[in-house]
């Protein structure tokens, strides 16, 4: 038999919204593991700094958060409470866990992503802004959870977070969500765009994004695994690389592969600022600027 679906069985526009916002999050984290050379971190190419996980793991992580994230585009569309988006939270975290085996691929972005896309969904679609304004507005946007964020019980005790907040006074992922994320307003986004409004395509510049980021960002996973001198050579590296031209320059990318060797050879994982990354490739997605296509895994 055919004919029309009755109006109840097909998805509503918020439905259609949240899941475009849901794609929009899922491609962002699978693109960012693609991404190579991202110094110490996990790719398609090798495992970095890490013999714990791969790049299937990380497919396996994204796979359990798919859904997610247009649930919290679902909950900021409706004004829902904090509490109930940070239990969405938990339990994608759970999901997470449970795909990795209880390996931490995507703790922060978990966070991060989904309150932009909790962001988002509140938004709704702009008629005027620019998709560079628009990004930079959803940053922003975050802000308004602030005090919950800042409130709220982190999801484990004496997670790293905690650790190097309580050894160094560290700030971390809660400062940066809570002050509407300066790190990716004011140097993340700009290094995009710099690369991207050049010509240059979505890889170049979500590199050249990763390194800005690195320069300046208190990221905890190198405080917790290397202390502040290990944070000190990765920003005095990352910013001598944007120096020279960083993802700009015509040796760019072998640059950039000998900083990854150096943050291998140190153990350094930066993986604040990987999860500030997939945000940058969200939010060029979810504002139309990059189309989030499937592409292959190895
Ligand atoms: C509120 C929470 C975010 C609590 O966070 P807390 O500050 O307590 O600490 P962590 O759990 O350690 O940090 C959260 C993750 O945020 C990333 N991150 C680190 N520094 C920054 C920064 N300056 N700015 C932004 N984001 C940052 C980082 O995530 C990445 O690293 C993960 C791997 O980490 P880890 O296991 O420590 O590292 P390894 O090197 O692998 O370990 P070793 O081998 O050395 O042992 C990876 O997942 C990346 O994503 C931090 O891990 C929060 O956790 C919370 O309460 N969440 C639940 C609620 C929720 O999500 N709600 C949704 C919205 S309301
Ligand atoms: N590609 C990656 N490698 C290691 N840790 C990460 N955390 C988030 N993305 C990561």
């Amino acid at each position: 038999m055919t004919g029309a679906l009755p109006a109840s069985a097909l998805p509503s526009p918020l439905e259609e919204a949240a899941a475009g916002i849901d794609r929009c999050a899922v491609w962002a984290l699978e693109m960012e593991v693609r991404l190579f050379p991202k110094a110490g971190l996990v790719s398609f190419v090798d495992t970095g700094s890490h013999d714990d996980m791969d790049a299937g793991t990380f497919r396996r992580s994204a796979a359990a958060l798919k859904g997610y994230f247009g649930r919290m585009a679902e909950a900021g569309a409706r004004g829902a409470p904090f509490a109930e988006m940070k239990s969405l939270g938990m339990a994608a975290e759970a999901r997470m866990f449970a795909a990795t085996g209880g390996i931490n691929t995507h703790r922060g972005a978990v966070f991060s992503l989904g309150l932009l896309a909790a962001a988002t969904g509140r938004q709704g679609t702009p008629a005027t802004d620019s998709a560079v304004a628009r990004s930079r507005d959803l940053c922003r946007a975050v802000a308004l959870w602030g005090p919950d964020i800042l409130a709220a019980r982190p999801s484990v005790d004496a997670s790293h977070g905690a650790q190097v907040r309580a050894r160094y006074g560290a700030a971390g992922a809660r400062e940066q969500a809570a002050a509407g994320f300066p790190v990716l307003r004011n140097h993340a986004l700009p290094a995009f765009d710099a690369v991207f409004d050049r010509g240059g395509d979505v890889e170049r510049a979500g590199l050249q994004a990763f390194y800005a980021t690195i320069a300046v960002l208190e990221d905890n996973n190198l405080l917790h695994r290397a202390g502040p001198d290990g944070l000190a050579f990765a920003q005095g590296a990352a910013r001598d690389f944007l120096a020279r031209g960083g993802m700009l320059a015509a040796d760019g990318y072998g640059r950039a592969r000998a900083l990854h060797e150096a943050f291998v050879a140190r153990r350094l994982s930066p993986g604040g600022a990987a999860d500030l990354v997939a945000a940058v490739l969200f939010l060029a997605a979810v504002t139309g600027r990059v189309p989030p296509r499937t592409f292959a895994w190895p």
